[in-house]
């Protein structure tokens, strides 16, 4: 038996894959891997957000888990849109890595907190409110890109920092060039950052299936993942909605784990900030991923969305 491996083929996608791969290997599972284009790595000069976000980097592996041509499409689960379609399933969620975002520069000295202003990169939505909210004396410039683009720009001086995924950073081997680790109390992360999600149709043998589950997924992970998905889900957002959302697994009093969660929404001009933060068991993580997001809406949310729905319209 041997499992095909989807992904696509910039470097952080095939870090990615042989992680996946690595595990599969080390338990004797034969593997190929098979790498895909998709239309997120073709069209560079245009914001995600207005290419239309649904699907941009996962349409055309899907596609080939159909077919068979792929038994698995290995993701960042911050990059897999949180409604699959009836006939695929996300059968496994890697162990997390650390989920903050980072400042990124060749000048060491640069800090948000300093309330100096400089020009920072970044093509996020919500990377970009909340630097408005926190940071107004920052100036932005939109740097889209894989990895090794933005940091080419960032060479350039075309910007003097960028604001990056710790995990991705670190997995290319940049920590020389993280000058500050942003808080978890304001950077909340987005839904799925630093975690790896395994994609599969539906059909998949079972066996196949099973194998993955047991040499791929990460049990604490998962719990959180599920909570997150369920929130980015109920919330109807997409990934051009600056939306966040962590989920951790905190011990109780009796030694006992729970899950707590922290998620929200920002207005793009960073004046609204909408965040709640809400406990639960851990038998039911999507319970808690839709109560939080029932919550944020009720809360402003909605109003939040109208506004940026109306303004991609327009
Ligand atoms: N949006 C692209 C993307 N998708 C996943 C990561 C980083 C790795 C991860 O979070 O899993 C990145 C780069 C970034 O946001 O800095």
């Amino acid at each position: 038996m041997k499992i095909k491996i989807g992904t696509r083929g910039s470097k952080l996608a095939l870090w990615q894959a042989y992680y996946v791969e690595d595990k599969l290997k080390a338990k004797g599972v034969e593997t190929e891997i098979v790498i895909i284009e998709t239309k997120g790595d073709k069209i560079l000069d245009r914001s995600l957000s207005k290419i239309g976000s649904k699907g941009v980097f996962t349409e055309e592996l899907e596609d080939q888990l159909r077919s068979g041509e792929i038994d698995i499409a290995v993701h960042s689960a911050k990059d897999l849109q949180s409604e699959l379609a009836s006939d695929l399933e996300v059968i496994a969620f890697t162990e997390r890595e650390q989920v903050n975002d980072v400042l990124v520069s060749f000048n060491k000295n640069l800090s948000l907190q300093s309330g100096k202003s400089f020009v920072v990169g970044t093509s996020s939505t919500r990377r970009v409110a909340m630097l408005k909210h926190y940071y107004p004396h920052i100036e932005i410039v939109d740097m889209r890109g894989n990895l090794q683009t933005r940091l080419r720009k960032l060479e350039e001086k075309q910007c003097d920092a960028l604001l990056l995924a710790y995990a991705g950073v670190h997995r290319m081997h940049y920590d020389d060039l993280i000058v500050e680790l942003l808080p978890l109390t304001e950077f909340v992360p987005p839904v799925g950052q630093g975690c790896v999600a395994i994609e599969a149709a539906k059909t998949l043998t079972e066996e196949k299936k099973l194998i993955i589950k047991l040499l791929i997924n990460d049990a604490q992970t998962e719990k959180c993942l599920l909570a997150e998905r369920a929130y980015l889900k109920t919330l109807q957002g997409g990934c051009s909605i600056p939306s966040f959302g962590k989920a951790t697994l905190e011990e109780n009093e009796n030694g006992g784990l729970h899950l707590k969660m922290t998620a929200g929404l920002i207005s793009l001009d960073g004046q609204k900030l909408i965040k709640v933060i809400e406990e639960s068991t851990v038998d039911d993580p999507e319970g808690l991923g839709v109560k939080v997001a029932e919550n944020v809406l009720a809360n402003g949310g909605i109003e939040i969305l109208q506004s940026i729905r109306a303004g991609l319209v327009n």
